[in-house]
C-alpha cells in the first residue's frame, strides 16, 4: 500500500530527521556548551539531511519541499532561542538530539502548523463544483482598491477620523488609570481630572461618529460609481454577450455583488485597521508583562490563521456556487413569468414547477452545506481558544507557584488576553469577510474588462441623406453557430425613395440582413453602405436616428405614450409628435384613452394591445424622419389598410419591409428574394410573378428549397393570385 501523497513528504522528513538526530548524538557534548549558537548549529547540520531527503520522493518533488525542510530544521532552534530569551531564568535553549524522542514529533507538528498557516489555501474538495473555481481575491482586491482610490479624499478623511477615534479609545482607559492613581495618592477628584475623562470619552464618541459617517459616505459613492461603470459598460456590449448571459445574473451583479464589493474596502479599512492597531498595542503590553506566557497565548494566532485560511477558501468557493445557483433560480422564475402564456398553452406548469423546485433544492443543499461548515469552523475556533486558555492557566499556575509573576499581573494578563483575542477575532473574521466581499467582484471586473467588438468610432454626420442602401458581397455567420453561414455573398440595393421588400422562407436570413443594416451586428465579409458610405463610418447615434427599425413585437419602456414616442429626442415639438402619431395611425387610439398622451403603457408596454404597441413604435420611428425605415414583419398581422398606409407615410425616405404577406409584398416597388442566405431574385413584384421563379414558388407555397413554408403566405396566396 502506498502512502497518500499528502502524507509522503511529512513522513519522509520525520524519518530523515530521526536519522540525522541519531548521527548527531555524538556531537551533543560539543554543541551543548555553545548555548543558542549550538542549537542553531544543530539545525544547520540537520538541514542538508532533510533537504536531500526531499529529493528521494518517487514522483515529482512538491513545490513547498524546500520550505518544509527549512521550517522543520529551524523550528526547534527558534523555539530554543525564545525559551532562552523569554522563559524563566535558567531555561536553556536545549538540543533536539539530547531531548526526549517525543520532542521530535512536537517539532514536526509545529512545523506542519506553521506551514499550514502560511501555505496557499487548498482547493476545496468535496464541495459542489464551481465553473470559475475559487475566486481570485487578490486581483479583485487590487481592482477594488483602485476603485476606492478614486474616492481618496473621502477615504483620507475617514482614515484621519479613524486615527483620532483610536487615540480617543486608547486614551480613555489611560486617563481613567491616571485619575484612579490620583485618587489613590489622596489627591481626590478634581474638576480637571473629570474634565480629562469626559474629554477623552467625548472625543472618542465624536471621532467615531465622523469615522462611521465618512465610511458610509465612501460606500455610497463607490456604489454609485461602480454601478454606473458597470451599466455603461454593459449597454455597449455585443448582442451575443446578452444572449450568453442570463438577465438574472446581470441583475444579481447590480443588486448583490456591487454592494458587496463597495463595502469591502470601507468596512475592511474601518474594522481591520482599528483592530490591527489595538491588537498590536495590547499584544506588546502582554509581552511586556509576562513574555513566556505571552508566547504561549499568542500561539493561538498561527493556529487561528491556518484554520481561517482553509475556512476562507471553502467559503469563497461555496459562495460562488451559491451566487450561481441563486442566479439560475431567479433566471428560471424570470423566464417562466415572461413565457407564462406559452406555459399555459402547452400546459407545462408542472414541468416548470419541477424545474423550479430542483433549482431551490440545489440552493437549499448549498445553504445547508454553508451553515454546516460555519458551525464546524466555529467549533474548531472555540476548541482552539479553550485549549490555549487551559495551557496558559496551567503555565501561569506554575509561574505563580514559583513566584515569577504576581496574582495582579496574572489578572491583568488574562484581561489583556481576552481583549487581544477579540481584536484578533475581528481581524480574522473581518479579513475573511473582506476577502469574500472583494472576491464577489470577480464577475464584475470580468464584465468591465470585456471589450465590445463593434466599431463605434465613426464620425460622419451628413446634413442630408438620400437613404440609398447597398449590400455589397455580404457574408455573415453567427458566432454561436460558426458552422452555419447565414448570409452568403449577398448583394442588393434598396433604392432611395422606394419601398423594397425582403422576402424568403423562415430562416432564409431576412432578419439577419436587417440586423446588419441596423448595425446590431457587423458583416463577416463584405460591406453595407448607406449613400455609398460604409455604415461604420457614420457616427453611432446619428446612424440610429437615420436608420430605424420597427419590429413585429416592438419593445416599449415603462412610462407614458408621449415618453415612449419621444424616446431619446429631448426637444421635439408637440406638432411633430402629433404628425408622427397621425402618420402611424396611433392618433385615434391615443385620443380614445382616458389619459391620452400621458397614459402609462406598463412594463414592456403590457397595458397596450400588440397593434397599439406597433403604432407607438412606428410613431417613435417616424418622429425621427428616418432616411431608412425598416419594418421587420411589423405589417404581418393586423389591419390590411393600416399595413398599406404604413408603407407610404411620407415621413420616411426609403422603406425596407420584411414580410410574408403577399399584399404587402405586392405593394412594394421592388423585391429581393432570399433563399438560404443568398439572393436568388430581384425585381418588381410584377416582373417576378412573370418570371415564375423563386418568388412565384414562395407565393404558391411550393417548398422546393427544403425550407419551411411561410404560413401567412399560404393563407393569402389565393387572394394574391386572384389579383393576377
Ligand atoms: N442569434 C443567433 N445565433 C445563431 N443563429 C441564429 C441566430 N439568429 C438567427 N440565427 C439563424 O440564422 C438563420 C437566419 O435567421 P433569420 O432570423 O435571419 O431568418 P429570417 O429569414 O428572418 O426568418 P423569419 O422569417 O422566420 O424571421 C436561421 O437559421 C437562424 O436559426
Amino acid at each position: 500500500m502506498t502512502l497518500p501523497s499528502a502524507g509522503l513528504l511529512p513522513g519522509l522528513l520525520l524519518v530523515a530527521d530521526a536519522v540525522a538526530l541519531v548521527l548527531l548524538v555524538p556531537l551533543v557534548p560539543v554543541l551543548a556548551p555553545l548555548g543558542v549558537a549550538g542549537v542553531w548549529l544543530e539545525s544547520a547540520l540537520r538541514l542538508p539531511v532533510l533537504a536531500v531527503a526531499t529529493w528521494l520522493l518517487p514522483s515529482r518533488r512538491p513545490s513547498g519541499a524546500t520550505a518544509a525542510a527549512v521550517t522543520v530544521a529551524a523550528t526547534p532552534a527558534a523555539f530554543g532561542t525564545f525559551r532562552y530569551l523569554l522563559g524563566p531564568p535558567g531555561a536553556g535553549p536545549g538540543l533536539l538530539a539530547a531531548a526526549a524522542p517525543a520532542w521530535l514529533g512536537v517539532t514536526h507538528a509545529a512545523a506542519a502548523l506553521a506551514l499550514l498557516a502560511w501555505a496557499a489555501p487548498p482547493t476545496p474538495g468535496g464541495v459542489p463544483e464551481t465553473p470559475g473555481g475559487v475566486p481570485k481575491a487578490p486581483g479583485s482586491i487590487r481592482r477594488a482598491l483602485a476603485l476606492t482610490w478614486e474616492e481618496r479624499k473621502v477615504l483620507g478623511a475617514a482614515f484621519f477620523f479613524l486615527m483620532l477615534a483610536a487615540i480617543g479609545e486608547t486614551s480613555g482607559p489611560y486617563v481613567t488609570g491616571k485619575v484612579l492613581d490620583a485618587i489613590r495618592d489622596g489627591d481626590g477628584l478634581t474638576a480637571g481630572a473629570i474634565g480629562m475623562v469626559a474629554a477623552a470619552g467625548a472625543a472618542s464618541v465624536l471621532f467615531s461618529g465622523c469615522r462611521g459617517a465618512l465610511f458610509m459616505l465612501l460606500k455610497a459613492r463607490l456604489h454609485q460609481s461602480l454601478s454606473l461603470q458597470l451599466f455603461s459598460h454593459l449597454v455597449h456590449q455585443d448582442l451575443d454577450f446578452f444572449q450568453g448571459v442570463p438577465a438574472a445574473e446581470l441583475l444579481a451583479q447590480f443588486s448583490m455583488e456591487v454592494p458587496r464589493v463597495c463595502m469591502a474596502i470601507p468596512n475592511g479599512a474601518n474594522q481591520l485597521f482599528r483592530s490591527l492597531v489595538m491588537a498590536l498595542v495590547v499584544g506588546t503590553s502582554m509581552v511586556g508583562l509576562a513574555p513566556g506566557l505571552a508566547l504561549l497565548a499568542l500561539l493561538e494566532l498561527p493556529l487561528e490563521i491556518a484554520t481561517n485560511r482553509i475556512q476562507t477558501a471553502r467559503k469563497q468557493s461555496l459562495q460562488q456556487s451559491m451566487m450561481e445557483a441563486s442566479a439560475r433560480t431567479a433566471s428560471g422564475v424570470q423566464e417562466s413569468v415572461a413565457a407564462i402564456e406559452t406555459i399555459r398553452i402547452f400546459s407545462a406548469e408542472e414541468e416548470e414547477e419541477k424545474q423550479h423546485s430542483w433549482n431551490l433544492a440545489k440552493e437549499l443543499r448549498l445553504k445547508e452545506w454553508i451553515e454546516l461548515e460555519l458551525a464546524f469552523f466555529t467549533l474548531v475556533h472555540r476548541v482552539l481558544h479553550l485549549a490555549i486558555r487551559v495551557l496558559v492557566l496551567f503555565r501561569s499556575h506554575q509561574l505563580l507557584r514559583d513566584g515569577y509573576i504576581t496574582p495582579g499581573v496574572l489578572v491583568t494578563f488574562l484581561l489583556y488576553q481576552d481583549r487581544v483575542g477579540s481584536h484578533v477575532q475581528v481581524l480574522l473574521y473581518g479579513f475573511n469577510q473582506f476577502l469574500t466581499n472583494a472576491a464577489a467582484g470577480q464577475k464584475i471586473w470580468e464584465y468591465l474588462d470585456r471589450k465590445p467588438t463593434g466599431d463605434v468610432r465613426g464620425t460622419r454626420e451628413p446634413p442630408e441623406l438620400q437613404g440609398h442602401v447597398t449590400f455589397q458581397k455580404v457574408s455573415f455567420t453567427y458566432p454561436g453557430n460558426p458552422e452555419h453561414p447565414v448570409l452568403k455573398d449577398v448583394s442588393f440595393d434598396v433604392r432611395s425613395g422606394e419601398v423594397t421588400a425582403l422576402v424568403g422562407h423562415n430562416g432564409s436570413g431576412k432578419s439577419t440582413a436587417v440586423a446588419l443594416l441596423e448595425r446590431l451586428r457587423d458583416p463577416g465579409s463584405g460591406r453595407v453602405l448607406l449613400d455609398g458610405i460604409p455604415l461604420p463610418e457614420y457616427e453611432h447615434q446619428y446612424l440610429h436616428r437615420k436608420v430605424v427599425l420597427v419590429e413585429q413585437d416592438p419593445v416599449l419602456f415603462s412610462g407614458t405614450i408621449r415618453e415612449n414616442i419621444a424616446l431619446g429626442l429631448e426637444h421635439c415639438k408637440e406638432s411633430e409628435l402629433r404628425e408622427a402619431a397621425t402618420a402611424a395611425g396611433a392618433m385615434d387610439f391615443i385620443q380614445g384613452l382616458e389619459q391620452g398622451w400621458d397614459t402609462e403603457v406598463g412594463e414592456h408596454g403590457g397595458r397596450l394591445a400588440a397593434g397599439e404597441r406597433r403604432c407607438v413604435a412606428l410613431a417613435r420611428a417616424l418622429l425621427r424622419r428616418p432616411a431608412v425605415l425598416i419594418l421587420d414583419e411589423a405589417l404581418d398581422d393586423g389591419d390590411e389598410g393600416a399595413a398599406q398606409r404604413w408603407l407610404r407615410t411620407g415621413l420616411a425616405q426609403t422603406v425596407l419591409v420584411v414580410s410574408h404577406r403577399p399584399r404587402v409584398l405586392d405593394a412594394a416597388d421592388r423585391l429581393v428574394v432570399l433563399e438560404r442566405g443568398a439572393v436568388v431574385e430581384t425585381g418588381t413584384p410584377a416582373e417576378l410573378r412573370e418570371r415564375c421563379g423563386a418568388y412565384s414558388r414562395l407565393l404558391l407555397g411550393e417548398d422546393r428549397t427544403g425550407g419551411p413554408e411561410a404560413p401567412s403566405m399560404r393563407s393569402e396566396k389565393g387572394a394574391a393570385s386572384g389579383r393576377e
